[in-house]
């Protein structure tokens, strides 16, 4: 059976373990797994940075439902990798082409792969590029339109948000195809809607409509469906949190996120590790100067 290593968590000056850099597997794993994903070709995952330091992200394999091949999956680690480097950006929408979310895997890659080896290197790769996504100094939402199933439904919960379309449906259909998640989205589904409904979720691989994930705490708002539409009102609504100088999203961001993912005291550290990158910064030197009231 294949085993991967994890990074090792590394220790700080006062023996307290720290966490380096934002993978969760080491990257020397990839080669390998990296020339077998490319054997899988279709669709393309597309990036585009704005001005406005809101980035769209597009998974594009519409004539299968948008379902992630190998080659996407190389395609979405490397965009992964182009996000962490922005300096400018501030916000992240990720979508799906056609009108869709996204149907999981391509299952005819994952009949390729259905040995135990190549499924675990595969888990460990999306495991990997999701947790690097959603830990982006990027304030992330995902757009569901259409369906998000399987896999898809593992991307939405790699993002900070969720917003849904009135007739859009998020299910984890792994239970039906013999699986549980394997791209970290049920680690993160217990974060989101908690242990009870993540696992009445997955137990009964519910169909989740817009007004259901809502109640659970799954979706954070309703955007209106047609062409463009969802798009541009999901921009809208992400204008709200991301307005601001991009170095300030940036640390907001990485508060909230040490927060959710670190034990208290560690959490702690970071927040005052963050707090110094910001304090004396050009952004709250001018807020002083304009002596700011906030009625
Ligand atoms: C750890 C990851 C676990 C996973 O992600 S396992 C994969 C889970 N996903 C699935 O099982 C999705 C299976 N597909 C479906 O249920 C349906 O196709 C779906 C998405 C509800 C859409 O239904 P319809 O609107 O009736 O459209 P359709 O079935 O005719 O699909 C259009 C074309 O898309 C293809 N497609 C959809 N999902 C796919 C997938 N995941 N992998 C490969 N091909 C997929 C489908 O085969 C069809 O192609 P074609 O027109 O027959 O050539």
């Amino acid at each position: 059976m294949f085993s991967g290593r994890l990074l090792r968590i590394s220790h700080n000056a006062l023996g307290k373990p720290h966490h380096r850099g934002m993978a969760v597997y080491s990257s020397e794993l990839w080669d390998e797994i990296r020339g077998k994903l490319s054997m899988f070709p279709g669709g393309s995952v597309n990036l585009v940075k704005q001005e406005s330091g809101i980035a769209v992200l597009t998974v594009n394999n519409p004539d299968r439902m948008n379902a992630f091949s190998g080659t996407m999956m190389l395609e979405l680690q490397d965009r992964v990798s182009q996000l962490e480097n922005w300096k400018e950006g501030k916000g992240l929408i990720v979508h799906g082409a056609g009108g869709t979310f996204c149907s999981g895997s391509d299952l005819n890659a994952v009949r390729a792969i259905s040995n135990p080896q190549d499924g675990m290197k595969m888990c460990m790769f999306m495991q990997d590029t999701l947790t690097r996504l959603l830990r982006l100094p990027l304030i992330s939402v995902a757009l569901v339109e259409g369906r998000a199933l399987g896999g898809g439904a593992e991307l939405t919960t790699a993002c900070d948000f969720r917003l849904m379309t009135p007739s859009s449906e998020i299910q984890f259909v792994h239970k039906h195809m013999g699986l549980v998640p394997g791209w970290g989205g049920a680690a993160r589904l217990v974060r989101i809607v908690g242990s009870q409904g993540a696992l009445k979720l997955l137990a009964a691989a519910l169909k989740v409509d817009s007004a259901l994930a809502e109640r659970i705490g799954l979706s954070d708002g309703v955007v209106a469906t047609g062409a463009g539409t969802a798009l541009a009102e999901a921009e809208h609504w992400l204008g709200d949190f991301t307005r601001g100088p991009a170095p300030v999203i940036q640390a907001i961001k990485k508060v909230a996120l040490s927060g959710r993912e670190r034990p208290l005291e560690d959490a702690l550290r970071k927040e005052k590790e963050v707090f110094g990158t910001v304090w004396g910064g050009s952004a709250n030197l001018e807020a002083l100067a304009r002596k700011s009231k906030h009625k």
